[in-house]
């Protein structure tokens, strides 16, 4: 179990990052997209900080602020042998933001990266974390986040062309 201290310490963690293809293993035929973060972004996250599954906030270029869930690690049960850090946003899309930037404000931790014994498993785990996620989030002090300066710099850096 990752000590608490090692987690909480860096939260909220902000960061933003433009939007790659990961191993399209199909997370989105499963109805759980996530949008990876190049290899940079992922190297720049504390050194400490654990590894595992997230909630917080997130919103695309200079859109809206919505709900996400976002794993970090080496998803045991494809065994990746790249540290990467995928976001599934609890909202549905028009069309797909590759190339675009992610803002991301990660507020809280939910568990350990597992290895699971069927596909089936790990996608009822995620459907677990989404709910637990959206939950935590209407706690006042989870809801501030949403309204962060953060989000706000994202909007007008992205409106003003620089
Ligand atoms: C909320 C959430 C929880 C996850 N939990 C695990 C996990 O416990 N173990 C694991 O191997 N992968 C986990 N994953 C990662 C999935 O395996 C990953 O999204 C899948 O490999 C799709 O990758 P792709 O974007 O490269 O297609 C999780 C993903 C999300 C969004
Ligand atoms: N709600 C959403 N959350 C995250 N990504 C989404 C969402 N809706 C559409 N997408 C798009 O789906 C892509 C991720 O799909 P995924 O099947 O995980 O492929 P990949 O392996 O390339 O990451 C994202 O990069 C994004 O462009
Ligand atoms: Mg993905």
């Amino acid at each position: 179990m990752p000590r608490a201290d090692c987690i909480m310490r860096h939260l909220p963690y902000f960061c933003r990052g433009q939007v790659v293809r990961g191993f399209g293993r199909g997370s989105k035929q499963l109805g759980i997209p996530t949008a990876n973060f190049p290899e940079q972004v992922v190297d720049n996250l504390p050194a400490d900080i654990s590894t595992g599954i997230y909630y917080g906030w997130a919103s695309v270029g200079s859109g809206d602020v919505h709900k996400m869930v976002v794993s970090i690690g080496w998803n045991p049960y494809y065994k990746n042998t790249k540290k990467s850090m995928e976001t599934h946003i609890m909202h549905i899309f028009k069309e797909d933001f590759y190339g675009e930037i992610l803002n991301v404000a990660i507020v809280g931790y939910l568990r350990p990266e597992k290895n699971f014994d069927s596909l089936e498993s790990l996608i009822s785990a995620i459907q677990g974390d989404i709910e637990e996620a959206k939950k935590q989030l209407d706690l006042p002090e989870h809801f501030k986040v949403k309204e962060d300066n953060f989000f706000q710099v994202s909007k007008s850096k992205i409106m003003n062309g620089h």
